[in-house]
């Protein structure tokens, strides 16, 4: 078996930073995912980022001793650092100097199963070492001699190459990426054409969102709709996945899961997955899956909300579902009910019926609040218009009369709108 590195994480705390403790145990997390062991931890409170080595001079001289005496092969740090900082830190260190996107990448990379989703992780860490190469470009100059970066030897000529290479693969990924979007959109298209609504399961990481999708599936599905992944693990959902819920009442919606969101998330790979995660701004409700059971969970729903506004969907309405409320105490979840008070929200297990019917009833209500009842009154030669109800709306009655058919059913405003209103169908009321 190959011996895993041994990393040593390193963090700086900003002022007024209240997460920063849970941000580098989820640091150690995600090097646990990337199959690194963690030997140790470097913390210091910092007024500011220095641009040369992150930590200041003092303080770097004692994180390489700390890496002495630990054997670390590797330091982690925390946020993203800047090309120089890599550069500059690896040469002081002599040892091999990698951040929190990097690792991020690095679990999104091997978690990634749709070509889509390799495409788009490809992508984000050929942007992201784009700027670094020189460092690589750096190390070549010296083997041939100590020449500075900026000099023309054959190192600079190989730098270029690779970059171009770099370039030309990023070209041609976002080429197909496009291409692969397109035909996602006209699947999309024809779905807005049947206006059937669609609410997106979103929410920070680990939070229960495919595990709530997976209850609703069992719940509510008899067409044995495929279930979707749902693990103890950071990031186990890397695609969106759609399924159709039909309720009780007969009311049909889309229901989604998408990809975990997480605290200082690499600002490419947000990039490169907002294809993916345009299903969620094409949602007419998003379900944010709270974990309640996580101290953490107030800083969760902030970095959510962060990310939906990058994505542009801070437009859209949000039902709060606290989650997992089977690990938390009566009085805990009297806490976060009265912090909660005034915010659209259910409470639930993932893993009860009731509560999972529950949320079904709030998320139809939303979805179909703004519903018009229609009265028709359709001759026989009209008749596929009965089996366009059925596919799209609720159909609460029919009775086929000698002339004519009468429906009633229950239909989205936009599909009243658009096929119904100006219509020269006989409506009744
Ligand atoms: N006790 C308890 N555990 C839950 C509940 N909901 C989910 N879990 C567990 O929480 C873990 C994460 O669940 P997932 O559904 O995979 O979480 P996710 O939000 O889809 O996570 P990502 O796909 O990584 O973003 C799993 O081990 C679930 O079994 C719940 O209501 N109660
Ligand atoms: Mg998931």
């Amino acid at each position: 078996m190959m011996e895993k590195e041994r990393a040593l994480l390193a963090g700086g705390k900003r002022k007024g930073d209240e997460g920063f403790e849970s941000s580098m145990e989820e640091l150690r997390q995600l090097a646990l995912a990337c199959d690194i062991e963690v030997v140790g931890e470097i913390t210091q409170n910092l007024e500011r980022i220095h641009v040369d080595l992150y930590f200041g001079k003092g303080k770097t001289e004692e994180l390489r001793e700390r890496m002495e005496e630990l054997q670390a092969d590797i330091v982690i740090f925390n946020e993203e650092l800047t090309p120089s900082q890599t550069r500059n830190l690896e040469r002081f260190l002599a040892l091999r100097v990698i951040d929190r996107s990097i690792l991020i990448m690095d679990i999104f990379a091997r978690r990634a199963k749709t070509k889509e989703a390799q495409m788009q992780v490809e992508m984000a860490r050929l942007k992201y070492m784009l700027p670094r190469l020189s460092g690589l470009g750096g190390s070549l100059n010296r083997q041939g001699g100590g020449a500075g970066l900026h000099n023309k030897g054959t190192g600079e000529t190989k730098l270029e190459l690779d970059r171009r290479k770099i370039e030309e693969r990023i070209a041609r990924l976002e080429r197909e990426l496009t291409e692969l979007v397109g035909r996602r959109q006209n699947q999309r298209q024809k779905r807005e054409k049947n206006e059937i609504p669609l609410a997106a399961l979103v929410g920070y990481t680990n939070a229960g969102k495919s595990t709530v999708m997976n209850s609703v599936l069992k719940f509510f599905n008899t067409s044995g709709d495929k279930m979707v992944l749902e693990k103890d693990m950071l990031f186990a959902t890397l695609e969106t996945s759609v399924r159709k819920i039909t309720t009780k009442e007969n009311r049909t919606f889309l229901l989604t899961d998408t990809v975990g969101f997480i605290s200082r998330l690499p600002h490419h790979l947000i990039k490169a997955f907002r294809s993916t995660l345009e299903e969620v701004l094409m949602a007419d409700l998003l379900i944010q899956v709270v974990d309640a059971s996580d101290a953490d969970y107030e800083k969760q729903m902030t970095v959510t909300k962060e990310t939906l506004k990058e994505l542009g969907a801070d437009n859209i309405p949000v039902l709060y579902a606290f989650n997992k409320t089977d690990k938390v105490t009566e009085e805990e979840l009297e806490v976060i009910k009265k912090e909660k008070e005034g915010l659209n929200c259910i409470f639930l297990s993932a893993k009860k019926e009731e509560d999972i019917k529950e949320l079904i009833g709030h998320v139809t209500e939303v979805l179909f609040e703004e519903d018009v009842s229609l009265d028709l009154c359709l001759p026989y030669k009209d008749s596929k218009w009965v089996a366009f109800l059925q596919e799209n709306a609720t159909v609460t009655s029919l009775d086929y009369g000698e002339e004519e058919i009468g429906v009633t059913a229950l239909c989205r405003k936009g599909l009243y709108e658009k096929y119904f209103k100006n219509s020269d169908f006989k409506i009744k009321n």
